[in-house]
């Protein structure tokens, strides 16, 4: 991802993290360059421990570049001490995969906290807590507390924290990894509506790439400290050049071959030949495989597939087998009319 600085929202430029451990040190983050564009939602995945949170940590301060920096809406963070780091975290709002809730505060006080902190008068503190409750709509649960509020509930009141001082940028650190997939959806949908609506600049880490697909508009993919792949989210779903992306994409819709195929796969001919055929844009809906019959005398078995949709886009992935040595053929065919494939393997 880049773009012209003005365009950005954060910039991650060379940056490098390492923490001291015994007898030396481990290296959480190494040579991160990544622009996040003004009011983009880009989220980051990873598996465990490849410095996800590390990265994210960074953007409001609460960990410091070991090399490198990162600025925020122009602000080196990592410089930044005082007035001008409070400044920042008031430009820099954060959610949590465990909401982080003050048990003994209602969902009013909770929301109050940050603008009581940042010393704002009291009368208002109420006029914009009734404004915020609002705008994530939690009305009737106003004076409850946390123990009384679902999981979805509890991220809203997070939510509404993170936007009490009127923050350009939000960072939410595994926000619906807690929430079961009906509640995920109505807390991406809140988000989906507070980047439109406020101009707010979202960067979100998770390790499920639906994620992703539902809401981001960007993405990198982090491994080991390195970020090894990054772009707009649909051209990363459609294009994939990591062995690490496209072992997340396997976990979505469409794209995890059936058992019996999986466990016949080997590497070299004979037989039939699976191939992955990737549909994008326009050519989403095309006839392709009744072409690949008709003009090429080419059947192909399904194997497994979907069309879903990234943003507006339609996008399909679609696993089909031929004759191994009519492979070349089909997939030049595929790809002469815009169709992305790549070859998964070969049964007999
Ligand atoms: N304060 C710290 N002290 C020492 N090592 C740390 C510290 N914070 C993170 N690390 C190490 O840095 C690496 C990256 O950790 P990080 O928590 O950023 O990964 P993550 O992708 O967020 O993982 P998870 O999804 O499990 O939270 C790990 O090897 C971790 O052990």
């Amino acid at each position: 991802m880049t773009g012209r600085a003005e365009d950005a929202a954060i910039i991650f430029e060379g940056l490098g993290k390492s923490f001291p451990k015994a007898g030396g040190r481990v290296t959480a983050l190494e040579g991160i360059d990544l622009t996040v564009p003004a009011g983009s939602i880009t989220g980051i995945i990873g598996r465990s421990g490849a410095g996800k949170s590390t990265l994210l940590r960074m953007v409001n301060g609460l960990e410091r570049p070991t090399e490198g920096r990162v600025t925020v809406t122009g602000q080196d963070v990592g410089q930044a001490r005082g007035p001008a780091l409070r400044a920042i975290r008031r430009n820099v709002g954060m959610i949590f995969q465990h909401f982080n809730l003050l048990s003994s505060r209602t969902v009013r006080g909770n929301i109050a906290l940050p603008l009581q902190i940042a010393g704002t008068p009291g009368g208002q503190i109420r006029a914009r807590v009734d404004q915020l409750i609002d705008q994530v709509g939690l009305g009737p649960l106003a004076d409850r507390y946390p123990a009384e509020l679902s999981g979805g509930q509890k991220q809203r009141v997070g939510i509404a924290r993170a936007l009490a001082t009127g923050p350009q940028v939000l960072l939410s650190d595994e926000a619906t990894s807690a929430l079961d997939p009906e509640t995920t959806q109505t807390v991406l949908e809140l988000l989906g509506r507070i980047n439109r609506d406020l101009g707010l600049t979202i960067l979100l880490i998770t390790h499920e790439m639906a994620v992703l697909r539902d809401i981001a508009t960007h993405m990198a993919v982090i491994e080991a400290g390195r970020i090894v792949e990054s772009g707009p989210t649909y051209d990363i779903f459609t294009k994939p050049t990591h062995p690490t992306t496209r072992s997340f994409l396997s976990g979505v819709t469409g794209t995890t071959l059936p058992a019996f195929v999986a466990g016949r796969l080997q590497d070299g001919p004979p037989g039939d030949q699976v191939i992955r055929v990737t549909f994008a844009g326009t050519h989403a809906t095309d006839p392709m495989l009744a072409r690949l019959a008709t003009e090429l005398g080419i059947s192909a078995n399904i194997l497994g597939g979907a069309i879903e949709e990234i943003g507006t886009q339609p996008f399909g992935n679609l696993l089909i087998s031929v004759p191994a040595d009519q492979g070349d053929r089909a997939r030049a065919f595929l790809e002469t009319h815009g169709l992305t494939t790549e070859v998964l393997g070969h049964v007999r």
